[in-house]
């Protein structure tokens, strides 16, 4: 209908305010999710992930703050900023950005559902399964009490929750891990949401229950076209549900392709190093390589490169200039690595970085 994407996030910015300093959580993000689309946000641990996902739903509490960036979905704006505030002064958000109030009754839990990694998060103790669906049926469908539990009923089946009928009065403590995480699945269908965003939904589940669940979301995904935004750290999973994957690396999205091209062709060697410390078939486990060092804290990020200090392929050039996120191949595929013939910054006459040499350098500042 539209070649608009149904979620645009542009040069999202994130920071907390901590007592050891600015911590930039978000540094600059972007990214769409097209209608009908599985995307992928993928990296280790600390990368920004999370946070990302929480500042588009605008769920960022102090010390948090989001303090730069457009987040448009659906033609309307959730996070939006006037242009070029003076350097000094605070941002001022645009008058186009939806209110709080909107967000709660419009967009969370209504167009957007949230799928967290813990589903106590999102149901209340104190209440049936049944009474929490039924109740987000009634207000985002309008159906009258026996029309939805006759729908929460179905949802629940749809989920692969046995006997639903008699499930339905029990209360989330008598549902294991795996069911309540359905429950959450039913419960973002009874809102026929146009983006789900589910943040490691699958990581406390054991394989098996967490195939399950993938291949609920893949059937979902045909049947009823939603789209959904999928953060995770395990590729596996990336590869069995995506369609498109944006890397992150401290706050940043250094990659970004389609899952193929990704796994067949990475073009940043973050990328490479995170699918060559993974498990997979075609490769022997003793030729796994582990990811070496630790990402930094985002607080003072790295100069040039957030990741040279870990990288194989890293030049003295690297630890100067701060690559931005570029199409590197004719079919779309983006990565912020200078090594890269678009970014024209020298890299191949820069000599070989040696690590060490740079953290001299950066303790001679202090
Ligand atoms: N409330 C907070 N105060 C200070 N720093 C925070 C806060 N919340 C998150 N951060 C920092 O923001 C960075 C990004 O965190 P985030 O939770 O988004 O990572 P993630 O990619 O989701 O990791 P994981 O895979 O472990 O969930 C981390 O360095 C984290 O310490
Ligand atoms: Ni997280």
């Amino acid at each position: 209908m539209t070649d608009t994407p149904l979620l645009t996030v542009e040069n999202l910015q994130t920071q907390f305010e901590t007592d050891a300093g600015t911590v930039r959580a978000v540094d600059g993000v972007s990214f769409t999710v097209e209608h009908g689309e599985i995307v992928g946000l993928v990296g280790e641990s600390g990368a920004g992930k999370s946070v990302a996902i929480r500042s588009l739903l605008r769920l960022i509490n102090a010390p948090g703050r989001i303090v730069g960036g457009e987040v448009t979905f659906d033609g309307q704006t959730i996070i939006g900023f006037e242009d070029e505030p003076d350097a000094d002064s605070e941002p001022v958000q645009c008058d186009e950005m939806l209110t709080e109030s909107e967000m709660r009754s419009q967009i969370r839990g209504n167009e957007i559902a949230l799928i967290f990694q813990d589903p106590m998060e999102s149901l209340n103790p104190v209440f049936t399964i049944g009474e929490q669906l039924c109740e987000v049926i009634q207000i985002n469908r309008g159906f009258s009490e026996t029309e939805a539990r006759e729908y929460a009923i179905d949802t629940l089946r749809e989920v692969g929750i046995p006997q639903p009928k008699e499930r339905f009065d029990d209360y989330p403590h008598e549902f294991s891990g795996g069911m309540r995480q359905r429950v959450l699945i039913a419960m973002a269908l009874g809102c026929q949401p146009k983006l789900i965003v589910a943040d490691e939904p699958t990581t406390a589940l054991d394989v098996t229950v967490e195939g399950q669940i993938l291949d609920l979301v893949y059937d979902l995904q045909e049947k009823y076209d939603t789209s959904f935004l999928w953060v995770t750290h395990d590729m596996g999973i990336v590869a069995e549900i995506c369609d498109r994957v944006n890397v992150m690396y401290l706050g940043e999205v250094v990659e970004r392709a389609a899952v193929d091209d990704l796994f067949y062709d990475p073009q940043h060697p973050y990328t490479k190093a995170l699918l060559n410390s993974i498990p997979r078939p075609d490769v022997a486990m003793s030729d796994l390589q582990p990811l070496e060092g630790t990402m930094p804290e985002p607080i003072n990020p790295p100069a040039g490169c957030r990741f040279h200090d870990r990288c194989s392929d890293a030049r003295e050039v690297c630890t100067r200039v701060h690559p931005d996120l570029k199409e590197v191949s004719d079919d779309g595929q983006c990565a912020a690595c200078l090594k890269h013939d678009v970014f024209d910054a020298g890299y191949e006459a820069s000599p070989v970085f040696t690590r060490g040499a740079a953290s001299t350098e950066g303790s001679a500042r202090e």
